[in-house]
């Protein structure tokens, strides 16, 4: 697998605050990452030395095997920055601004219509390209972001709470539209507080905590790491005690009632026949039962309380 992304022992100090301490990343072609962690954990500090906007203190960065500070230019041409707000120029429409960025890249005027043409029926704003960009809607402003990126065929592409200010609709479309980003081999950094955004479209996540990344895997792997389980399986039952018929059954991380005849059991893995035999041997009936993934939400709060707890 092709390595696209790669720092190590990444630092950055600004005077005697360590913003960034000794950060190791390998991101693989097409992996969707999400960064996460309290505000000050060192996200965009480790974002901005990636681009090369900011000098690492020490450690290196490769990005698909350039450094972005001292090859500038051709790191420049792979990654695409989104940031939180996206500037365009407000009185060109967004045809315009695209030209205009087009130009600047040294793309011819045949090739960048035809890329901006494309770009911007990917991102479904053909029909609105010819308003000024300042007449966009938030959601409309993100896409016409990430149009800029197809249309410099860029192979990385960095966003920075991407949906954040968007409405539940607009959210699920930018969401799509990244995965078939990556789908199409673009590898993505996503830094966001939305956990559940983060879920839904991330590889894995890298967890930010006081300069230096505490854990970064599946969240499945994080639920493992703090003692959960990566399976909860949601029973309905009547005439059983499941707290106490299934207590003992191997894999079962913790029990709780979440209502009468309800439970909701945390597993290393996916139980539902053992819990529906234990039920009806039991002499209970099952209503129902429903596997869910381990939320990271639940996760993530779990384990910086465990990171507070150990300091
Ligand atoms: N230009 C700067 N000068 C001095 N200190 C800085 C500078 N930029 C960041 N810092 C400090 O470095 C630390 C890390 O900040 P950073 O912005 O990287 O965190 P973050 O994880 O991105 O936070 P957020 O979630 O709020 O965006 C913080 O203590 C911050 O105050």
């Amino acid at each position: 697998m092709t390595t696209v992304i790669e720092a190590r022992g990444l630092t950055k100090h600004y005077g005697t605050t360590v913003a960034v301490n000794g950060v190791d990343l390998s991101v693989a072609a097409g992996e969707v990452i999400g960064l996460l962690g309290p505000n000050g954990a060192g996200k965009t500090t480790t974002i901005l030395m990636l681009l090369g906007l900011t000098e690492p203190t020490a450690g290196s960065v490769r990005i698909l095997g350039k450094d972005p500070l001292r090859q500038p230019l051709e790191v420049k041409r792979e990654v695409g920055y989104l940031p939180d707000a996206v500037g365009f120029y407000e009185t060109m429409t967004g045809r315009e601004n695209l030209s205009y960025s087009a130009r600047l890249a040294g793309m011819s005027r045949d090739q960048a219509r035809e890329r901006i043409d494309a770009a911007l029926a990917k991102v479904r704003l053909t029909a609105a390209a010819d308003r000024p960009a300042g007449t966009y809607s938030r959601g409309m402003r993100q896409r016409l972001g990430l149009a800029e990126l197809l249309m410099r065929e860029s192979k990385v592409a960095i966003l920075d709470e991407p949906t954040s200010g968007l409405d539940p609709q607009s959210t699920q479309d930018l969401l799509a539209l990244i995965e078939q980003l990556s789908r199409a081999g673009m590898t993505i950094l996503l830094s966001s507080h939305m956990l559940d955004v983060v879920q839904s479209i991330c590889h894995r996540i890298a967890l930010f905590s006081k300069g230096r990344i505490g854990f970064i895997g599946t969240v499945e792997d994080l639920a493992k790491q703090i003692g959960g389980g990566a399976f909860i399986v949601d029973v309905e039952a009547e005439g059983v005690d499941l707290e106490t018929a299934a207590s003992s059954t191997e894999g079962v991380k913790s029990i709780r009632s979440s209502g009468q005849g309800h439970w909701e059991v945390e597993a290393t893995r996916d139980l539902r026949p053992e819990l529906a035999r234990l039920v009806v041997q039991g002499g209970g009936s099952l209503k129902n039962l429903d596997l869910r993934r381990a939320r990271l939400d639940q996760a993530y709060n779990r384990y910086f309380k465990e990171v507070a707890n150990a300091a």
